[in-house]
Formats: structure tokens, C-alpha cells, sequence
């Protein structure tokens, strides 16, 4: 049945409608404030603010996994509460960085520690290897081209030091820094008079400006007025000749390796607290406090070239927050298992006797009291290849050597096998 309705009929109900409508809002007292927009209800937290990368850095094309694998570690502990979600994200993460993941990151566990071989990151080197003399920190990083190569800049940056009469770094031909006072400056060129007395004529974009002595070894890098990159290096040199191998970068914690023992302050961190304290144990301690209170998983990645000291330091920050979860056996245990791994997995090369050659993402489980209640290993991109091929002055994997000299004497004939140390 078809039900037709006039024009007029329209118009006027809705006309009707319009004066109702007038006629109830006048109605209504006045002084009503509308109520708010209901607020959604949801745990859910704003997304935290993610630091972009430099410009065209690129991390998964960069990987090869042979020769050139310098594993690095991330360190992740999670709880259980996060349950898949999180882990996906996370796993999504680490594909983003292409490393495959075989999925499941982290999603059955009460939480978790892992090492992950991440490539050379430029915005994030934790760790740096240098030697034990003077000038070897700014030396040996010297060899890149001045950061300030726009003319402009470099000229802006030679007026600046000029009127205020500051001291500068300027790069000398061989590329290293030295520091001094500009004397004069023509367009091109500035007469520096170096600290050791000497002048020399250097080009004005290669100098820059350095910070007043005052801020010699600062131990957070964001207090330097000037944070270039021999202000940088000349910072962790001075912290580094005092035997303080760790400076903040904000969140970042910079490391030297020290190549031998030093003292590290971890009972009187033990003691005070300080968490913002340059020191690989309150990097841990704020981590697991963040875990704790927030019930969030956490990571801590360790980065930096081969020989920095990445095992090492994950091998502190394990032992550190097994003692903030009441220290049992289980970080022992990793060890123990540690020790197999490095087996099939370390080999001596040039940079480092005992280099791992694979990733490790290593999780740590903890319960809602904060004791460890499990672990677990991941490794990641075995450097295969050197099972076949060795460079001059590099070994195998340990394995092979391990089994040589445990082999029986007439299998070891047999195969003409002669170990030395
Ligand atoms: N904090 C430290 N204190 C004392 N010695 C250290 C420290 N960190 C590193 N080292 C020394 O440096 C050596 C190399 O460190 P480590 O094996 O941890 O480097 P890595 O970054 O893991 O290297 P690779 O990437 O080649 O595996 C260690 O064997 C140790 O002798």
C-alpha cells in the first residue's frame, strides 16, 4: 500500500515542529550551564612523544648480517598485564627496524628481558670505545668533517666567538681539534692562537665555539652551552681521564669503556638513590621503578660499536635488577646459559677477543612484587659466514677450539689437530 503526503502537509508539520522546539528552549531557565562532553572512559595512555631519526638515517636497509653484525642489546622487562597488545607493538617495532621477529614478543610471559642486535644507530650511541691516553677520545673521533660546513653558519659562528671573545675549537688539517682564541679574522680564514701557544691560520668553517671552563665535565651533556662535536668529545674526555666512564645525554646514558677496573659508585648509589645520577645501575633502578609503578614493560637498549662494552654493561644491568627484585638464582642462571651461548656465538676478532657475533634480546620475567620470576634468550643473526671465512688475525667461533682441545689424542692425529694458546 502506497501512503502519499501533501507538500503542505510537510511544511507544516515541520513548521510546528520549529515553534515546539523555540517555544521549549524558552522555557527552560536560563541560568542551566550545558553539560559537558562526556569524558570517554579509557586507561589508555596519549602516546609518549617518539624523537624522529636524522634525516635519511635508514636502520633496516643498512643491516648486513655477516662481517659487519655489531650486536647490540635491547633489554626489555615485562609484565604481565601488558598482555598482546603491547607485544605486537613492540614487535611491530622491531620489524620497523628490520629485524625479523618471530612474532609472540613478550606475549605469554610475566615479563621479560631481551637483546636485540640493533645496527649502528647515530642518534644513540651509548657506548664508545677509546683508549686510556689524553687526547685519544677527541682523536679518535675526530676524522669526520667539521659539523658546521654552511658558510653562513660558520660565519655567524666566527662573529659570535669574536665579539664575546670566548674560546673556540678549530679543526686542523689532519683533522684533529684543538682549542684557542681567535685573534683575527679575515673572510675566509681565522688566525687562532692555540692553548699550547702556537698560531695557526684555519678556515672559518672549521671552527667552533667551546664552552667556558666552568662546564668542564658536566655530567649531563644538555648543560653545555655549546653542544658540538668537540665540545661533546672534550666533555666525556675530562670525565673519562677522572675515571667517570658514564655521562648523561638526557635520557641517554654515554659509557667509555674503561678497560680495566673502576670504581663505579654502586654502594653509594646503593645508598643515596640518586636516580638521575650518571650510572648504569640508576639507569636500572629507574627502569624498574617505572615498571613497578606504572606497570608498564620497559626497555633498555645498548648500543655501540664492537669492543664498547654492550655485554658487559647488560650483564651490570641484569645483576643490578636481580638485586632490586631480591636477588635469587635466577640471574645465574642467564649467565650459566650466557656462557653457552658465547661458545657457539663469540669468536676473537681485531676489535675484541670475545666479540659476541650474534644479537641477544633477553628477557627478564618479573612477578607483581618485583622478584624475578623468569628469563628468556633470543638470538638473532648469527654471523654464519665466519665459519667459512676469517679474516686475517680473527678465530672462529670458541666452539671449535673447545672441541679441538677436548677431542680424544687419536682423533686429534687424525685430523692433524694442533692447539696453542
Ligand atoms: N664497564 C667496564 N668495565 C671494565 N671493563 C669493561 C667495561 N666494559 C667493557 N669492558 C672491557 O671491554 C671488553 C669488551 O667489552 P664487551 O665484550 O662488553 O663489548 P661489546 O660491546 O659487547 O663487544 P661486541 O659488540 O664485540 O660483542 C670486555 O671484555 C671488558 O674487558
Amino acid at each position: 500500500m502506497l501512503s502519499t503526503v501533501s507538500p503542505l502537509s510537510v511544511s507544516r508539520s515541520s513548521l510546528e515542529e520549529m515553534l515546539e522546539s523555540i517555544k521549549r528552549r524558552d522555557e527552560l531557565p536560563k541560568d542551566i550551564i550545558p553539560a559537558l562532553p562526556v569524558r570517554p572512559i579509557s586507561k589508555a595512555r596519549l602516546p609518549s612523544a617518539r624523537r624522529s631519526l636524522p634525516v635519511g638515517f635508514k636502520i633496516g636497509d643498512s643491516v648486513t648480517p655477516s662481517d659487519t653484525v655489531t650486536p647490540k642489546y635491547l633489554i626489555t622487562s615485562l609484565k604481565e598485564k601488558e598482555g598482546k597488545k603491547r607485544d605486537r607493538h613492540l614487535n611491530k617495532e622491531i620489524n620497523d627496524l628490520g629485524y625479523e621477529s618471530d612474532g609472540d614478543f613478550g606475549s605469554n610471559k610475566i615479563s621479560k628481558v631481551k637483546v636485540v642486535p640493533l645496527d649502528e644507530s647515530p642518534s644513540c650511541v651509548i657506548k664508545e670505545e677509546c683508549g686510556r691516553n689524553d687526547d685519544s677520545v677527541l682523536n679518535s673521533m675526530s676524522s669526520t668533517s667539521p659539523l658546521v660546513s654552511d658558510e653562513s653558519t660558520s660565519g655567524g659562528n666566527v662573529n659570535c666567538v669574536l665579539n664575546k671573545e670566548i674560546q673556540v675549537w678549530c679543526q686542523l688539517s689532519n683533522n684533529q681539534w684543538k682549542s684557542g682564541k681567535i685573534e683575527s679574522a679575515s673572510i675566509e680564514d681565522c688566525l687562532v692562537m692555540l692553548t699550547d701557544g702556537s698560531v695557526v691560520t684555519v678556515p672559518r668553517g672549521n671552527i667552533l665555539p667551546a664552552n667556558p671552563d666552568y662546564l668542564d665535565g658536566s655530567d649531563d651533556l644538555i648543560r653545555l652551552s655549546f653542544l658540538n662535536e668537540p665540545s661533546v668529545l672534550h666533555n666525556l674526555q675530562t670525565r673519562y681521564c677522572n675515571d667517570q666512564i658514564y655521562t648523561k645525554a638526557g635520557r641517554i646514558l654515554v659509557a667509555i669503556n674503561p678497560f680495566n677496573d673502576v670504581h663505579l659508585h654502586e654502594n653509594e648509589f646503593r645508598t643515596w638513590k640518586k636516580l638521575m645520577d650518571p650510572l648504569v645501575h640508576a639507569t636500572a633502578e629507574f627502569t624498574f621503578n617505572e615498571m613497578m609503578r606504572g606497570e608498564e614493560n620497559q626497555s633498555i637498549i645498548l648500543s655501540g660499536q664492537s669492543g664498547a662494552g654492550k655485554t658487559k654493561t647488560a650483564s651490570i644491568v641484569i645483576e643490578y635488577l636481580a638485586s632490586l627484585g631480591g636477588g635469587n638464582e635466577m640471574h645465574h642462571k642467564v649467565f650459566q646459559a650466557n656462557l653457552i651461548l658465547e661458545s657457539f656465538g663469540n669468536a676473537k676478532t681485531s676489535m675484541n677477543h670475545n666479540t659476541s657475533r650474534f644479537g641477544k634480546l633477553i628477557e627478564i620475567h618479573f612477578n607483581s612484587t618485583g622478584e624475578i620470576c623468569g628469563a628468556q634468550i633470543e638470538t638473532l643473526l648469527l654471523e654464519k659466514s665466519r665459519v667459512a671465512h676469517l679474516s686475517k688475525g680473527e678465530r672462529s667461533f670458541h666452539i671449535f677450539y673447545q672441541l679441538c682441545s677436548g677431542a680424544p689424542s687419536d682423533l686429534k692425529g687424525g685430523y692433524c689437530i694442533c692447539i696453542t694458546s
